[in-house]
């Protein structure tokens, strides 16, 4: 059996193998523009734009209302769940496709971390009214979620007339990344505290998809300490109620 020269990668493989995997593993975060090139890029725009105009992006939830304080000062995003196999999805459903694929080529280079599932796409809107999204890390308590991926739509985006900065501070850098959303731009980062970031506000429509891949192992002991906590809340109650 002949030694292989050279075993052909497709270009999704060499973009996870030498632009994502060495950039999650130093930095914790990376971006690649030109992910599905302008024409499918812009199909994927058409189908969340008529999402926007059809009046499907609803006010993003809060974890808990804070009295006093507006929703819409912590996050002024619209947002809608799509699996992509609804009606009208067929071009998110292929950026999701190749979503999967290149962070199923990164995750068995990517240490110990299981990535078999992910979320549902959340497709959100800025609607440009001066709202952003306040600081946060995404995972601070171990729920399962590892990889933050998102996909952003904007073109002609200038971030000195539209804000709109994603600005991440990498935990125990010296640095923040400033990372502008703009058309066919996707950027991957840890969901964990190693990535605390924010939404600058926004002076003009932003658009972007985004899906959450989750560490089995972590998703699993997350879901049976909630099963934990329901379990003994029920008890309680009956023993209180
Ligand atoms: O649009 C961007 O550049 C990032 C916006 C962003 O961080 N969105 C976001 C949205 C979330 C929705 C539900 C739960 C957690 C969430 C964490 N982050
Ligand atoms: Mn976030």
């Amino acid at each position: 059996m002949p030694f292989i020269e050279h075993v052909s990668y497709t270009d999704l493989e060499r973009l996870a193998l030498d632009r994502f995997v060495p950039a999650l593993l130093s930095h914790g975060f990376c971006y690649v523009d030109g992910f599905l090139g302008d024409l499918v890029g812009s199909a994927v725009l058409d189908q969340v734009t008529e999402m926007h105009r059809a009046g499907e992006l609803q006010d993003g939830r809060l974890a808990g209302s804070v009295p006093g304080i507006s929703r819409r000062s912590i996050r002024g995003d619209k947002t809608a769940w799509v699996g992509g196999s609804e009606r009208g999805c067929e071009a998110i459903s292929f950026l999701l496709n190749l979503i999967d694929r290149l962070v199923s080529v990164c995750a068995s280079r990517l240490g110990n971390k299981a990535i078999r599932e992910r979320s549902k796409a959340m497709v959100a809107c800025y609607p440009g009214n001066g709202a952003g999204y306040v600081k946060h890390v995404d995972n601070p308590n171990q729920d399962g979620r590892c990889l933050t991926c998102i996909y952003y739509l904007n073109k002609n985006w200038n971030p000195k007339e539209h804000g709109g900065i994603l600005r991440i501070f990498p935990e125990g850098k010296p640095y923040v990344a400033d990372i502008k959303p703009l058309f066919d731009r996707l950027l991957v980062f840890w969901s964990d505290r190693r990535n605390p970031h924010e939404v600058q506000p926004s002076f003009s429509t932003r658009y972007a998809i985004t899906v959450w891949y989750f560490d089995s192992d972590e998703r699993a002991k997350a879901k049976k300490r909630f099963r934990d906590l329901t379990a003994s809340s029920a008890e309680q109650g009956s023993s209180s109620g």
